[in-house]
């Protein structure tokens, strides 16, 4: 019999869709008209992240999603006063945390809920209270883990970055023992209650071992397929992804 461990989200990240349109000034491609492409194409979710800097997605594309899609949105940002104020009044679906530097390239790392834990079990308390499911991009260490579900977090999302790297680099015992880890850290955060997400780089090539992880609930996805768009067209290159995601699970 096949085993059923259930069938996992797959939140669509748009935020490079902004990038392509900055890099001209010119209004197009939109980011909204991609999110609705996406959830045509059986995305279950919109992901978007708000940088400080506003290097893609800016505050006029959350304001258009919030307004303009039929599917949950997850507001990635760092846990800013500036950032809170805006979740507050845009009330998106869900809020996920993560750290940011300006000069990085990429999200690298994990937010560090265990080191900042009092302030950050404060500053997602109203945004706990307007009702807005808040969920940390961590790592896979325990101390993580465990901050973030002392705070009061209903979701943890697992940075899937390192293992990606690994993975394409051909370093397969690294990614092995990187992917061991996300497991053990999906099976901890799950048996404290909290829902377990991943992203970060994942692939066609990389993703059905972490889909395959039981305790995981939604993937979130983003460059590889906004890249994948321009050949196959966005709908096909995200039904081609749902498509290796169910293989991981049901088979
Ligand atoms: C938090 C995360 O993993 C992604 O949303 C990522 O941050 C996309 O934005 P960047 O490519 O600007 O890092
Ligand atoms: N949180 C991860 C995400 O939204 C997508 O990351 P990526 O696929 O753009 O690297």
């Amino acid at each position: 019999m096949m085993a059923d461990r259930g069938r996992l989200r797959l939140g669509i990240n748009i935020d490079h869709v902004a990038t392509v349109r900055n890099a001209r000034g010119s209004a197009w491609p939109d980011p909204l008209r991609a999110a609705l492409l996406a959830e045509a194409a059986g995305a279950d979710g919109i992901t978007a992240h708000l940088r400080e800097d506003r290097r893609h997605i800016r505050d006029a594309d959350m304001e258009a999603l919030r307004a303009g899609i039929g599917i949950p949105l997850n507001f990635e940002c760092a846990a800013t006063d500036e950032m809170q104020a805006i979740l507050l009044r845009l009330k998106p679906h869900a809020a996920c945390l993560v750290p940011e530097k300006r000069e990085e390239r990429t999200t690298e790392g994990g937010l560090d809920v265990a080191g900042d834990e009092a302030r950050l079990k404060d500053y997602i308390a109203p945004l706990r209270e307007a009702g807005i499911r808040v969920s940390m991009f961590i790592g896979h260490e325990a101390a993580q883990i465990e901050a973030s579900a002392r705070i009061g977090a209903a979701v943890v999302e697992l940075h899937t970055g390192l293992y990606s790297e690994l993975d394409a680099e051909g370093r397969q015992a690294e990614a092995g023992a990187e992917l061991a880890a996300l497991r053990r850290g999906a099976a901890l955060a799950a048996s404290l209650g909290l829902e377990v997400h991943a992203g970060h780089g994942l692939t066609y090539e990389n993703v059905e071992p972490v889909a395959a992880i039981p305790e995981l609930a939604e993937l979130n996805i983003g460059h590889f397929l906004i890249g994948e768009a321009v050949f196959l067209g966005l709908g096909p290159a995200i039904e081609e992804m749902r498509r290796r995601m169910d293989a991981a699970r049901f088979r």
